[in-house]
């Protein structure tokens, strides 16, 4: 199944601000054909991307009483919804359905991490890490698996490069994103009909990026520091290069690249699915054989004097 811009109906989650807008704006402008629906919780920010991406004073909300007309004479559209909520996601695709406007692809990029010290989390951040970066996956996978629809669909995941590597400072949201790394895996195995990728990105500059690090530990940065944050549209644009070039286990930078080797193993470690894959495999053994404890000696070294500094300031 080619991954292809053109002549698609996309369904983007988390298209209000950062990587979402960038692919609904990629969509928009590359592709002559699509349809696209944005999605998010708030139907104000959905509305302001539509019109700031076409460039006109009004902005379509689907529902079951959209007609066809109004469908063939538009590329883009919108649809509020929480959907880290079962019912709503249940809800959206019969809006979908009754309209026939099903997707063809699905880029589940609804997501995001606030990074702290575990202890110093709310139970809403706790729990909100759990609804925003799992849960919002879950939902739209489960109705997805369900459509009965003659067309194939390519379901796109939006994990992250902390999946291959947890370390401090993100327990609300690492733990969640290696969770959708296990889903995938089994997922490819239950729906052989799908499309199934996974993106593993590294840091990159969106909304949701400038206010984590607002909150970020300085250690989270110091380790990170290697992941360089890159724009939204680089980080758009490299990851339509991989899906057009068949992988389907996708990385953002050399770090998450290297990263994604060290940690391949059962399920996750399929010919083909991600780039130089063979080199890959022997690179990651070589780095965990040699590379890796070191690393980890001197990673804890690092953790214990930064948490001496931080006594010393109190
Ligand atoms: N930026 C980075 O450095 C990295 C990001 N990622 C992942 O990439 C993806 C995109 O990230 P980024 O562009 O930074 O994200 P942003 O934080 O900038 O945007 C998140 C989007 O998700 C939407 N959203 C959040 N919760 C829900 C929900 N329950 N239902 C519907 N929509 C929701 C938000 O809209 P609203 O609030 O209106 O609902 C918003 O549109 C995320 O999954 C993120 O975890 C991975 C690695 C690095
Ligand atoms: C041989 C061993 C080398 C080890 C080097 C370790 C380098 C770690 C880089 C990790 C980058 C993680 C980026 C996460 C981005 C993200 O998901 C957040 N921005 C949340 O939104």
């Amino acid at each position: 199944m080619k991954y292809t811009l053109e002549d698609q109906t996309v369904l983007i989650t988390g298209g209000s601000q950062g990587l979402g807008k960038q692919f609904a704006i990629k969509y928009y402008q590359e592709s002559r054909n699509s349809k696209i629906i944005i999605v998010s919780r708030a139907a104000s920010k959905l509305s302001k991307v539509i019109q700031e991406i076409t460039k006109q004073e009004d902005a379509i909300e689907l529902s079951e009483k959209t007609t066809q007309s109004v469908i063939s004479a538009n590329r883009i559209f919108y649809i509020p919804c929480d959907i880290s909520i079962y019912a709503s996601v249940s809800g959206m695709f019969e809006i979908l359905q009754s309209i026939n406007l099903l997707p063809t692809q699905i880029l589940q990029c609804a997501g995001g991490s606030t990074p702290k010290l575990f202890k110093d989390l709310t139970s809403e951040e706790l729990s909100g890490g759990v609804q925003m970066n799992y849960l919002t996956s879950l939902n739209i996978a489960h109705h997805a698996a369900k459509l009965l629809t003659s067309k194939k669909i390519h379901l796109i995941f939006f994990s992250s490069a902390t999946a291959f590597f947890p370390f401090i400072g993100y327990s609300q949201y690492a733990p969640l994103k290696a969770s959708l790394r296990a889903l995938v895996s089994i997922l490819r195995q239950e729906l052989p009909n799908f499309r199934i990728s996974c993106v593993y990105p590294g840091n990159f500059d969106s909304e949701g990026f400038k206010i984590e690090e607002l909150t970020k530990p300085e250690i989270t940065k110091e380790i990170e520091g290697p992941s360089y944050p890159i724009s939204c549209e680089e980080c758009c644009d490299k990851i339509i290069w991989w899906l057009e070039k068949g992988y389907d286990d996708v990385t953002t930078d050399t770090i998450g690249w290297i990263l994604m080797s060290i940690d391949l193993g059962l399920n996750k470690n399929v010919y083909g699915r991600s780039f130089l894959y063979i080199l890959q495999l022997i690179l990651g053994a070589l780095i965990n054989l040699i590379i890796v404890p070191f690393y980890m000696l001197f990673c804890s070294y690092q953790i214990k004097s930064w948490f001496n500094k931080q006594e010393k300031k109190q």
